[in-house]
């Protein structure tokens, strides 16, 4: 497969003439993981559904490009809010789904692997209503990780999850997503600050650049450079709610 690229998304937003966001200009590094946080409503999803060429109800005016001058929209793979899972579809068939609607053959020992590092092994031939929230993530976390695109698109993908499965949760994404474009959309300054090659804060103005640790993701979460950043992003963003 080719190399990852990165992805540029250059303008403004708007519903009903009422401007969302912009003009912003956001940059997704290639092979890198930015972070993107703001406050609730600031228009991060939208800018995801810009980038994966869905409906969003609004008008854009700008551009979306590649690094490599590629297409963008057919290259990525997303892992929503919700977790889209087929209610009907157990687990495993759920993690399969996007090769079988491709008409591909699934690698089926690869998703029994992904299942068995998101701890769901022994619920794989349950449907979803019979998993909890969590649980639930979990599945749409390793289906997103079965996808082998170049692009992935991560909102809110450990939201739902206690902080030490939480944790590990990070370190398999991060593992098993080395050497594609990423980005993480989150409210979590500690998970930011852990996971980001680059931090992103979005306004109504501006998609900005905040300060990342020094040393290469993934941090350690308890490193003093890791602790700094968390505390000092998330100060940032209450001062920003004041
Ligand atoms: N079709 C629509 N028409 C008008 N406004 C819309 C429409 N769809 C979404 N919005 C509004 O657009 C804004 C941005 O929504 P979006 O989901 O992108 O925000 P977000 O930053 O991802 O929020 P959160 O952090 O809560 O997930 C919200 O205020 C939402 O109410």
């Amino acid at each position: 497969m080719s190399s990852a690229p990165g992805i540029t998304l250059r303008g403004s937003f708007a519903f009903d003439h009422a401007r969302l966001f912009g003009p912003i200009d956001l940059t997704l590094p290639a092979r890198q993981w930015t972070c993107l946080l703001g406050p609730s409503g600031v228009g991060k999803s939208t800018i995801l559904r810009l980038l994966l060429g869905l409906e969003t109800g609004g008008l854009f005016d700008g551009t979306i490009t590649a690094s490599d001058g590629g297409p963008v929209t057919p290259r990525i793979s997303y892992m929503a809010q919700s977790d889209l899972l087929a209610p009907w579809l157990s687990v495993r068939e759920n993690v399969v789904l996007g090769a079988r609607l491709r008409g591909e053959t699934p690698d089926m020992d690869r998703a029994a692997k992904l299942i068995d590092r998101v701890g769901l092994s022994e619920h794989q031939t349950k449907t979803p209503a019979a998993l909890s929230g969590g649980m639930r993530q979990r599945a749409a976390l390793a289906r997103t990780l079965m996808e082998d695109r170049p692009v992935v698109l991560l909102d809110e993908p450990f939201s739902a999850l206690d902080a030490g499965t939480r944790a590990d949760m990070q370190e398999l994404a991060f593992e098993v997503l080395a050497g594609k474009t990423v980005m993480l959309v989150t409210h979590d300054p500690a998970e930011a600050s852990r996971l980001g090659h680059q931090i992103v804060l979005l306004s109504q103005d501006a998609a900005s650049p905040w300060p990342v640790p020094g040393t290469p993701p993934i941090r350690d979460i308890h490193a003093p450079e890791t602790l700094d950043s968390q505390a000092k992003l998330m100060a940032h963003l209450r001062e920003l709610r004041a």
